[in-house]
């Protein structure tokens, strides 16, 4: 079986006389958790935007499996395979939790050439049995008929989460998912994802609490000013000189000491 696989080569974006993203090279594979960090204006929401296609690089590529999707939108990227996740969760409020799901679902099966024309070859049959199973393998079944916008925030992001698992990723692409959510919530969140991960699915996670992305991924890219400083394995991140200081500093800005956790104690 082959591996799916992300990657960004050489990707740039400029505003203006800002180089928000700065030759960026990333490769996110299928089954592994790749975490993104960096400080405020590091560049990382652009980059997620260059990745998931709602913004263009002034250079470099997009490749998802070898083929270049750099020019491609974002729904047909998603029917491909590469979904995302929001950081505002963007279900609709007026449809109940199945409901939403079944878009999510409808979505990657709906044919490439006749999104009107209705679903492709697996049909309604599929689509329902797949979003019930999700139901159930999330603990949402209780939920189901609720609509979605009365939810709390905890639930709100895992519906999310569901509904990007219901369009079957290849690669999900998840922007600031655990944000909202309290301690308990996000342990549980990080269990879903390795469980996710597991199962086969490549997660590029960017996050701003660095100790959920240490503890839960696989390989950490650090970004400073529009670059990629460090990335390898969480410790080796963790323990780099650049990243040290452009944390420990936003630490003691804070006061807050709890920043840069080693990996086992964030666990
Ligand atoms: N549409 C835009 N127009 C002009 N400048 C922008 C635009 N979007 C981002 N920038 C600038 O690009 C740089 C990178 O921003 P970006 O939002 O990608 O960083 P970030 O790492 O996601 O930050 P944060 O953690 O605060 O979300 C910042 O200096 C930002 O001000």
């Amino acid at each position: 079986m082959s591996r799916h696989v992300l990657q960004a080569v050489g990707l740039v974006r400029r505003y203006g006389g800002l180089t928000a993203v700065d030759h960026v090279d990333l490769v996110a594979p299928q089954g592994v958790i790749t975490g993104l960090i960096g400080p405020n204006g590091a560049g990382k929401s652009t980059l997620f935007s260059l990745l998931t296609g709602v913004e263009q690089p002034d250079e470099g590529k997009v490749l998802l499996d070898k083929s270049d999707i750099t020019k491609m939108r974002p729904d047909i990227r998603s029917r491909r395979g590469l979904v995302q996740t929001f950081q505002v969760p963007s279900l609709f409020p007026t449809l109940t939790v199945a409901d939403n799901l079944l878009v999510g679902a409808e979505n990657r099966h709906r044919d490439y050439a006749g999104g009107l024309l209705g679903l492709a070859s697996k049909g309604r049959g599929h689509v329902s049995r797949l979003v019930e199973e999700t139901l159930g393998s999330l603990g949402l079944s209780d939920l189901r008929d609720t609509i979605a916008g009365t939810l709390p925030t905890g639930a709100l992001r895992l519906v999310e989460f569901a509904r990007a698992l219901c369009a079957q990723p290849d690669i999900l692409l998840l922007d600031e998912p655990a944000s909202g959510l309290d301690n308990d919530e996000t342990a549980r969140f990080s269990q879903l994802l390795r469980r996710t991960a597991d199962d086969g699915v490549g997660i590029l996670i960017v996050d701003h609490d660095v100790d959920l992305v240490f503890s839960v991924a696989d390989q950490v890219y650090a970004m400073v000013g529009g670059r990629v400083v460090a990335s390898g394995d969480p410790g080796h991140v963790r323990d780099d000189p650049t990243v040290r200081s452009v944390y420990l500093a936003q630490a003691a800005h804070r006061h807050d000491e709890t920043v840069l956790k080693q990996p086992q104690e964030a666990r």
